[in-house]
């Protein structure tokens, strides 16, 4: 599923977030937006999803403007960085409440069982661990076939295995032909499963480019010191 997004401006106050973004992310590929804390990486996969309304600008997906036109939205796996779940209700219940909202087929069983949640179906969501809470999270993200995924912050409080078991399910994605989209500040996350870095700095894209044109410019020996280093090089965006 082809993004173009073009002009993108966004301000919360005073505080202006986003001061331009053009970009063109294309199927089949994954691509991880970086940046420092507070740089707009969530705002811009919010005005994405239509969740942030951008003050100027344009963002079409499939060629087609977003604006007034929400159905493009099923198309869209996304995982929130935090997951507001309602506190009182089990696990087995929250993933029926879903399954019977989006109407489509759903992976979920073989999900469960990868992410060995079992013995959590029927327990509050309010009780469980941040970590397991992150998987049900990958759970209902990854159990419908759509498009698009965008994923912010998704390895937050994994065990090692469940890591393991999410690179595999996103590398599948991709094979797949899928579009991913990832925030993580997981240097060594990213490095093994981006294709293309976007990094945003001051509202813009600052860089945009693979990993090999990130060493290249930055002349630094390895991914986690090219990207400290980034800002002290020229824009290649
Ligand atoms: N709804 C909002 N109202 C007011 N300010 C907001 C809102 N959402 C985001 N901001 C501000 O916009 C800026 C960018 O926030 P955003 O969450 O997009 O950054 P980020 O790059 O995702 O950061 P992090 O790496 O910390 O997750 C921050 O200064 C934040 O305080």
């Amino acid at each position: 599923m082809t993004i173009h997004i073009e002009n993108l401006h966004k301000k919360f106050g005073k505080n202006q977030v986003l001061k331009g973004v053009d970009l063109t992310i294309t199927e089949g590929h994954i691509y991880a937006i970086l940046g420092p804390n507070g740089s707009g990486k969530t705002t811009l996969i919010k005005s994405i999803l239509g969740m942030v309304i951008p003050d100027k600008g344009q963002i079409s997906i499939l060629d087609r403007p977003i604006k007034k036109d929400w159905k493009y939205r099923k198309h869209i796996n996304y995982l929130p960085q935090i997951a507001n779940f309602p506190p009182n209700i089990k696990v087995r219940e929250l993933i029926h409440m879903i399954t019977d909202l989006r109407n489509s087929p759903s992976a979920k069983k073989e999900l469960i069982e990868r992410f060995g949640l079992e013995p959590f179906l029927n327990k509050k969501l309010s009780t469980l661990s941040g970590g397991t809470k992150q998987k049900v999270n990958i759970v209902l993200t990854f159990m419908f076939n759509s498009p698009l995924i965008i994923l912010d912050e998704p390895t937050t409080g994994l065990d090692p295995r469940a890591l393991i078991y999410l690179k595999e399910l996103i590398q599948a994605e991709k094979a797949q032909g899928k579009t991913i989209l990832i925030t993580s500040h997981i240097m060594q996350f990213v490095q093994e499963m981006a294709d293309e870095i976007l990094y945003l700095l001051e509202g813009e894209i600052y860089f945009k480019g693979s990993i090999a044109k990130l060493l290249e410019d930055t002349q630094q020996k390895n991914f986690e010191h090219a990207i400290a280093a980034i800002t002290t090089t020229k824009s290649h965006a």
